[in-house]
């Protein structure tokens, strides 16, 4: 007669579980799930994260969210073999992902769109930065890129139309350049406020030589140029009366300024689109509050001969 094997280090303690349940994964478990322990562990690595971070996973206690698109974590808190009950009875065969872990391989649809979306700005940036250094692949176009930039900083812009506000004898020529001066700084103040809440880092391959900057230019989100340009391009179409060459070549400017952000490094392509969308925003607001001697007259009695 055969002796009876010992039992196994998992049975010990508890009763073994039926052969049909040890042999499948867990029914509810989608097909789409990573397979096997060393998929699970590698997935649940890094620093853990509050027990319901909102990324589309579930509250304790189990229960997958509507709109859920993977998920671990559909066993429940009764699962025969979740860890607790393993440690209970002292087990240590292959270990199920603890609560938390499952939570964080639950990401929503709209979470791994928009991780897919960054991965793909963040390769396409680098790809497309080819002026971001004098070794870079266009690295000989990198000086004109930079009077390029200049074109579209700050401070040009400001001192130019603060300048052109004292030098002009119109009231028409002044209510335009006082709105256009109140746009410029709504803009700096715009940009300056997202990018202290984002705090977006630039790019690593950024070489950080930018002309006069500010303390929150460290960061990417949105490219304070790509603002200006959109909203400057909208202003200058809307109040300048300009011949058709120049209002192609006013386009051609702010889109040649939001691309070089990317040539020369400084953001990546997101950085650049959400600045574009947002400075043709701001221009709303500039319209919806246009200044005018009927509405702050003391402000224009600053600059009336
Ligand atoms: C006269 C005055 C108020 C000047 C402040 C202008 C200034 C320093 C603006 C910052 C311009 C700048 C470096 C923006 C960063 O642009 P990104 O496209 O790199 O975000």
């Amino acid at each position: 007669m055969a002796a009876a094997e010992p039992p196994s280090p998992r049975a010990r303690g508890r009763p073994p579980p039926p052969p049909a349940r040890r042999a499948s994964r867990p029914r509810t478990a989608p097909r789409t799930a990573p397979q096997g322990e060393g998929a699970r562990r590698r997935a649940s690595c890094g620093p853990r994260r509050p027990p319901y971070a909102g990324r589309g996973g579930t509250a304790r206690g189990g229960g997958a969210r509507p709109g859920s698109f993977l998920s671990l974590s559909q066993r429940g808190p009764a699962a025969p073999d979740s860890p607790s009950r393993r440690k209970e009875s002292g087990g240590t065969a292959a270990a199920p992902l603890p609560e938390e872990d499952c939570m964080k391989l639950n990401p929503s649809f709209v979470g791994i769109a928009l991780s897919s979306l960054l991965a793909i700005d963040l390769w396409a940036s680098k790809r497309l930065g080819v002026c971001a250094g004098e070794g870079s692949a266009w690295g000989s176009a990198r000086p004109l890129m930079k009077v390029i930039e200049v074109s579209g900083h700050g401070i040009p812009w400001v001192l130019g139309t603060f300048y052109g506000l004292c030098q002009s004898d119109s009231s028409a020529a002044r209510e335009v350049l006082l709105n256009l001066l109140f746009a410029l700084l709504l803009d700096i103040v715009m940009v300056a406020v997202v990018k202290g809440i984002v705090k977006r880092p630039r790019p690593t391959h950024n070489k950080m030589d930018m002309f006069v900057t500010i303390s929150v230019d460290k960061y990417s989100f949105p490219s304070g140029h790509a603002t200006r340009a959109a909203l400057v391009c909208r202003f200058v179409l809307r109040h300048l009366v300009l011949a058709v060459p120049l209002r192609v070549l006013v386009v051609l400017w702010a889109l040649i300024v939001s691309i070089s952000r990317v040539m020369l490094g400084r953001h990546n392509m997101t950085d650049v689109l959400f600045g574009l969308l947002l400075g043709y925003a701001l221009y709303g607001v500039v319209e919806h509050c246009w200044l005018s001697p009927a509405t702050t007259p003391a402000l224009f009695a600053l600059w009336s001969h």
